[in-house]
């Protein structure tokens, strides 16, 4: 790059639910002076939109007539990530039950998919010092090119429990049985399902710290950037 400034470095995370994308992405990012996209909340917010303009969510042809309608904004700060949608701030209502049980129904409607993704490279490209990206297709579909892929698994236990802890105690039996059955769904479904890149690195973070997990990612986007 000209000037000597250090080129952009784009990084994708993915893997299943509970895994530790988010977590381990902010503060890769924060440490990093990194911007962070989490496309969890767009297709989030999109269905909080859906839902809340009365769109009936058994039917895809109404899911797509309507998916271009809502304008989405993202905030990539990683100490402070900001999700609006028509400038109505939705970070809460997005995390709520009814979302999160209808998100992976509108996020396989390919019109959702395409305008989220076109969102989301439009951020990337933008980033002046780069950007960590987590979600389900980033490795594989929506930015290929990515410097560094990283695929994050953990067993369904240690996910479940993770959840459970920060639902209050939520039952762990049925956490652990509605992460799997969102995970059979994102993984199944036609367009760009939730799969591990064949270029990127995974790293099973059952028996590791969140510090750890960190620590791990920071060190593989370090030797990149050097060339390694
Ligand atoms: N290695 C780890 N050890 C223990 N707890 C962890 C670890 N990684 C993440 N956590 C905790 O697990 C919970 C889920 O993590 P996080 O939200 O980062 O996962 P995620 O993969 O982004 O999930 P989702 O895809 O459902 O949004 C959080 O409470 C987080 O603090
Ligand atoms: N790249 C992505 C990111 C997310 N989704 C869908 C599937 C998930 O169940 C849902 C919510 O994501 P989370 O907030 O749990 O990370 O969004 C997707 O299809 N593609």
């Amino acid at each position: 790059m000209e000037n000597g400034a250090a080129k952009p470095v784009i990084v994708a995370i993915d893997g299943p639910s509970g895994t530790g994308k988010s977590s381990t992405s902010k503060a890769v990012a924060a440490q990093l002076g990194l911007s962070y996209l989490d496309t969890g909340a767009q297709y989030r917010a999109i269905t909080w939109w859906m839902v809340t303009n009365g769109i009936d969510i058994a039917d895809p042809s109404s899911i797509a007539a309507a998916a271009g309608k809502p304008e989405i904004l993202s905030g990539t700060d990683p100490t402070g990530p900001t999700i609006t949608v028509d400038g109505v701030d939705v970070a809460g209502p997005i995390r709520e039950q009814d979302v999160t049980s209808k998100v992976s129904a509108v996020s396989a409607v390919p019109e959702v998919r395409a305008r989220i993704t076109e969102l989301q490279r439009a951020i990337a490209a933008s980033a002046v010092t780069g950007i960590v990206v987590e979600g389900r297709d980033i490795g594989t579909t929506v930015l290929p090119d990515a410097d560094l892929k990283i695929f994050l698994t953990a067993s369904a236990e240690a996910r479940a429990a993770r959840r459970s802890g920060e639902l209050k105690g939520a039952d762990l039996h049925t956490t652990r049985e509605a992460l799997i059955k969102r995970d059979a769904a994102d993984s199944s479904r036609k367009t760009s399902p939730l799969a591990k890149a064949d270029d990127a690195v995974e790293v099973d973070t059952t028996d590791l710290t969140l510090q750890q997990v960190i620590e791990c990612v920071v060190t593989l986007v370090e030797e990149k950037r050097a060339g390694k």
